[in-house]
């Protein structure tokens, strides 16, 4: 197992345990393959097989550029590796390197819609490598080569560059230098440096920093103003120990001759090198106003935690997602790809690089616009020290940097394929993405910045303390472990989980000081309910839920999660005896389905069996606020067997219904119905009802009722490949979500965090 300090341990960071249970989760690895065509019938077959395969070979051998057309070879990017140098932990060889690789690949599909197959070969030899990728042409559209030691990978890189017809990049080279060079341009405008006369110091003289360099130097950084240093040191001229010719064309006419010598007065430090290779010396050396970008991954050079104790005028960045200015080659492999596949290009060229530097570095200079500003934790950044490059879930850089690097393609000559209308591709990408990922990035973040104390009502179940766990160390806020404390820590123990932590505290029922209160309180509320107070007492004495409920409704604590251990009705009877819904509200369960890189909220997934058209409406209204609350514009379906009246029939009359209430309550939102489920959600069907209200496919679908959205729920789970969130419980005057029986540790904590983010400020 790794040692990692859990000290220097960032708000978000996860623990190994939770890394490799993460890895091995259903399917082993983070991919699979799926056919894009229907292979049901023989006619499928003969149509994707043979004898109908034939016709597209023809076509393809006699105009190659047809298989952009007919193959999957124009969305598709090989991730190779040999794993001779796998992130900041050295040469761990091929297979080691799988999950990186993996990891890379989803990278592509999640934030560009690239699909993408990660290929570990075994060989250090670098004629090996080279022979065994260069007659992979024909299969993808591009080659992204990943994590390959210098200076081998600057020979394979050129070579297969010269060797192919397709982009081959070296990620680890130009998206790291691309990305670099957007944070300095932004650094060095803050804080008024002059690209021609700022100093900069280098760590690492390998794959990254050798191109970051370039980079720069071709942007106009004066070339001696630049001092590298590797294992060795500085790099001089005249040194002769551990050089290749890739260092030498960069050695600097100095007298340093360590890292520390080197950065006494410097303005910018790259660190491309390795965990802790910074000292506070060193950093307590620099120049006012030092620009830091500490990259090694996975733990930078020095910490951002580490520099703020040495001095505060410092701009920092990382190469980690868990904190500020995240310089992370992840913002420009994904989108330069899609920008190169979506011409066809030969080639990334240097004019596309520079096209994407300046994208990027505009970006973080641009007002974020309302919709973004989920994706930056509800804040809306500031161009500042805490804000030089965009993050990774900025869904702007999807039509962002493609546009930029698709018109430097074309300009500069090696688009094989024309794309006029740029507005209306810039459109097309933005389509690519769904923001789910950073809506739930920006939840966390905002119950981050307001931590919550939320019961974990169930906490004698081993799942549940995991999820009590992974909420404290997340720092969403702390979590109270309700039952009997022996039991708790029985379970803590088998589960290897240590209590003594920060953020999670035991509340024994049995011992509670609030019994009495919450008895009386649960008395006042039912006692017309027909419930003596000895039933009171043994509802709050014997049962988590409404012991539970009862701390969130009189203030001592601000959500609650349950569910692990009853189904999900009686548990929500147990807190709708202690927690009414929001007045002007109606309390419903909504269900986030992801598919395809598609989101959908149906409802009610959890309350009204079978809704009048009144309730329908409100259900239509209550799922709308979640989805625009989640940064969705909602365009709600009322659902249905039939589409606008056909066939007719007495169980649409309700949707139908429902659709005129909504009318007369003039809601500010789309809406329509009654229709089918495949009008709702293909645009082709809807079009054939040229006078539907929705501007595009439903992403709100309110079923007839509960049986049919329970159904197609975990229909599109089981056999959709969908991942449901929820049912999210809405409309409840308190915060409280309840999860479904069985739930794993990942769920619960998702739906504790939901109950947090509920629990508002
Ligand atoms: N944030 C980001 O997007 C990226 C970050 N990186 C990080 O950059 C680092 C290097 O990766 P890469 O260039 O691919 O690897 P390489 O193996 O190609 O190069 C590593 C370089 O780092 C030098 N080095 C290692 N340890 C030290 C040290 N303690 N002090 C000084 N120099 C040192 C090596 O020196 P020598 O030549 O003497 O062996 C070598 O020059 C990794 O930590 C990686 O995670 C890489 C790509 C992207
Ligand atoms: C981010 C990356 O590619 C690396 O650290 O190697
Ligand atoms: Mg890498």
């Amino acid at each position: 197992m790794p040692d990692i300090d859990k000290k220097n341990r960032p708000a978000t960071s996860v623990t190994d345990q939770e890394a490799l249970d993460f890895h091995a989760m259903g399917r082993p690895g983070k991919l699979e393959i799926n056919p894009t065509k229907p292979m049901a019938t023989q006619r499928d077959l003969s149509l994707a097989y043979s004898p109908g395969v034939a016709v597209p070979v023809k076509a393809i051998a006699a105009d190659p550029q047809t298989a952009y057309d007919y193959t999957a070879r124009g969305n598709m990017v090989a991730v190779i590796s040999n794993g001779t140098a796998i992130l900041g932990l050295g040469n761990l060889g091929a297979l080691a390197s799988k999950p990186v690789m993996e990891g890379k690949a989803v990278l592509f599909k999640r934030f560009a819609d690239v699909d993408s197959i990660d290929l570990e070969i075994d060989t250090e030899n670098v004629d090996e490598f080279i022979n065994c990728v260069r007659f992979l042409g024909p299969s993808f559209g591009g080659i992204n080569l990943e994590d390959i030691k210098a200076p081998d990978c600057f020979v394979i890189e050129s070579r297969l560059r010269e060797l192919m017809d397709i982009p081959v990049f070296h990620d680890d080279q130009h998206g790291t230098a691309i990305i670099a060079a957007a944070g300095l341009i932004n650094a060095l405008e803050l804080t008024g440096r002059d690209l021609k006369t700022t100093k900069l110091i280098c760590n690492g003289a390998g794959a990254a920093a050798i191109a970051c360099v370039e980079l720069i130097k071709a942007m106009g950084f004066a070339p001696e103003n630049i001092i590298l240093c590797d294992t060795k040191g500085v790099i001089y001229q005249g040194r002769t120990e551990g050089m290749n010719q890739w260092k030498s064309a960069h050695a600097a006419k100095t007298d340093a001759r360590t890292l520390e010598e080197a950065m006494k007065g410097a303005d910018v430090i790259f660190g491309l090198s390795q965990k802790g290779a910074f000292s506070a010396k060193m950093i307590r050396s620099m120049a006012d106003r030092p620009i830091i970008f500490a990259m090694a991954n996975p733990d930078p050079e020095i910490t951002p935690e580490e520099v703020a104790r040495i001095r505060d005028d410092a701009i920092m960045a990382t190469g980690r997602s868990d904190y500020p200015n995240q310089v992370n080659n992840v913002l420009g492999f994904p989108y330069i790809f899609r920008g190169a596949l979506d011409v066809r290009a030969s080639t990334i060229n240097d004019a596309m690089k520079i096209a994407a530097v300046k994208a990027l570095a505009n970006l973080a200079r641009e007002d974020v616009p309302d919709d973004v500003v989920a994706a930056y934790q509800g804040n809306r950044p500031r161009f500042g020290a805490q804000y030089i490059i965009p993050v990774p879930f900025d869904p702007r850089l999807i039509s962002a940097i493609p546009v930029a690097v698709a018109q430097a393609a074309i300009e500069s000559g090696v688009a094989r394929k024309v794309i006029t209308d740029m507005a209306g591709y810039a459109r097309e990408l933005s389509a690519r993405r769904d923001p789910i990922a950073s809506t739930l990035a920006s939840l966390y973040e905002r119950v981050r910045r307001r931590p919550k104390r939320i019961v974990f009502a169930e906490a004698e179940e081993e799942q549940v303390l995991r999820a009590a766990l992974s909420y404290a160390n997340q720092q969403l806020g702390t979590a109270l472990l309700l039952g009997r404390e022996d039991l708790i820590r029985a379970t803590a123990e088998r589960a290897g989980i240590d209590l003594n932590r920060p953020g999670l505290e035991i509340v024994n029922a049995r011992i509670s000081t609030r019994v009495e209160a919450y008895i009386d309180y649960l008395y006042a509320r039912l006692q017309r309910k027909g419930y003596l107070h000895r039933d009171a007492q043994r509802l709050i004495h014997n049962d988590r839920n409404h012991f539970a409920a009862s701390m969130v409704a009189l203030g001592d604590a601000d959500g609650m999660v349950t569910g692990i251990t009853r189904n999900y009705s009686t548990a929500l009877e147990d807190v709708r005896r202690c927690i009414d819904e929001k007045p002007g509200h109606r309390v419903i369960g909504v269900s986030l389905a992801l598919c395809r890189g598609r989101t959908v909220f149906v409802a009610d997934t959890a309350v009204h069996d079978m809704p009048s058209a009144e309730e329908l409406a409100d259900i239509a209204e209550e799922a709308a606020g979640l989805a625009r609350r989640m940064g969705y514009p909602p365009r709600v379906a009322l659902l249905a067997y039939s589409t606008f009246g056909h066939p007719s029939g007495e169980r649409s009359e309700r949707v139908r219904e429902a659709v005129k209430i909504l009318d007369r309550r003039r809601v500010d939102f789309e809406y329509d119905g009654e229709m089918a489920a495949d009008v709702a959600l293909n645009r082709k069907v809807m079009e054939q009802y040229p006078f539907c209200r929705l501007s595009g496919p439903a992403n709100v679908l309110v079923m007839p009722a509960f049986h049919s959205a329970s159904i197609s729920t975990k229909m599109l789970q089981e056999l959709g490949g969908s991942t449901v969130i929820g049912p999210i419980l809405v409309g409840l005057d308190k915060a409280v979500q309840i999860t479904s029986m069985g739930a794993k540790d990942s769920d619960i904590v998702n739906m504790a965090a939901i109950a947090a983010y509920g629990a508002g400020s």
